[in-house]
């Protein structure tokens, strides 16, 4: 039995409130079964054990949302982006849902699903933020990709490979139906994003990454300076006066801990190194969401209760659970 956690939250209304959103979505990318990742965490047990062990107040309506009815009649590629007007009203969508729990001050969990709602709850929170306390948002993206690609950059025209382009303002849209409603109090600034994990970086994201400085610490930075350095500077980069969104893919874990992703990449991080990240960024009092996506129970299924398993194990430490 884990007694409740003892993090002093700095930007949220109490420590005990979460809402949790399930987004069972896979149009951003051409696999299916990562839309079953919610289900499988919460069958696992996942907000059974953020009520009883660690005593959240969980609001949840209870559904995992796959958003069949939002698909639309036709959706041909727009600047090469596949199934634009779908991830786009989805990500619409789960901006609103994520929105209406940050403003009233809860921490908001939000299980993927893949990487492209990151569009959704990043500007979900943004927005919030900036409503409820005037401020901008940080966000740690951990993942063995980038996931910065612009439509023009992107080799796959996977959108899950592009949120931080359109979260950045680095892509834009005119037309509200292929993500035009993005607006500015949605967006993240360059400066407040912080990578951690990457290995596997398309040439155009090296481009961008470089051109723009952003901060980001690869497989090769935590090899070189060890997990703890690494999160040292990857937190005294934001600050500890900026409310922190943790997006957090699963698939930074090396495929050992977490084989089934879609796009999975040797050389990651180990589970204890994932725990650990998570556990820092709940050390400082200053999360105000997180999500956890990418998770597809249908690939490498051997491996689907380990991935799972490890999906929970992230959760559970950003949510306070092993510290003291
Ligand atoms: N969220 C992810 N797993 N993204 C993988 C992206 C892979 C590749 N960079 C692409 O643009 O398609
Ligand atoms: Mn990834
Ligand atoms: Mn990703």
């Amino acid at each position: 039995m884990t007694a409740a956690p003892s993090i002093q939250p700095k930007f949220l209304t109490s420590r005990h409130d979460l809402g949790v959103v399930a987004v069972g979505f896979s149009g951003g990318q051409p696999k299916a079964g990562v839309d079953a990742a919610p289900i499988a965490l919460i069958e696992a047990g996942l907000i059974d054990q953020l009520k009883e062990e660690l005593e959240y107040n969980v609001s949840f309506d209870g559904q995992v949302h796959n958003y069949a009815e939002m698909l639309p009649s036709e959706d041909p590629d727009h600047r090469g982006m596949k199934r634009p007007k779908f991830v786009s009203a989805v990500t619409r969508e789960v901006s609103e849902q994520v929105y209406s729990h940050a403003k009233d001050g809860k921490l908001v969990l939000t299980l993927g699903g893949d990487h492209s709602i990151a569009i959704g709850t990043i500007s979900g929170t943004a927005r919030a933020v900036r409503e409820r306390l005037g401020r901008d948002i940080a966000v740690i993206w951990v993942d063995a990709h980038a996931d910065i690609n612009t439509p023009e950059t992107s080799d796959s025209g996977n959108i899950h490979g592009m949120p931080v382009a359109f979260l950045t303002g680095l892509a834009t849209e005119e037309n509200e139906e292929t993500f035009g409603w993005l607006k500015d109090h949605h967006r993240l600034s360059l400066k407040k994003l912080v990578y951690i994990g990457l290995r596997d970086i398309d040439s155009g994201e090296k481009k961008i990454l470089r051109e723009h400085g952003i901060k980001a610490f690869s497989m090769h930075d935590i090899d070189r300076h060890g997990i703890g350095k690494v999160m040292d500077m990857a937190l005294g980069w934001i600050g500890s006066d900026t409310p922190i969104h943790l997006s957090f893919d699963v698939d930074a874990l090396d495929p050992m801990w977490a084989p089934s992703t879609g796009t999975p990449v040797r050389g990651g991080l180990t589970l204890r190194e994932g725990d650990f990240i998570a556990e820092c960024v709940a050390e400082t009092g200053s999360l105000i969401a997180l999500d956890l996506v990418e998770v597809n129970p249908s690939l490498d299924q051997e491996g689907a209760a380990e991935t799972v398993r490890a999906g929970c194990s992230i959760v559970r430490c950003a949510l306070g659970d092993t510290l003291l």
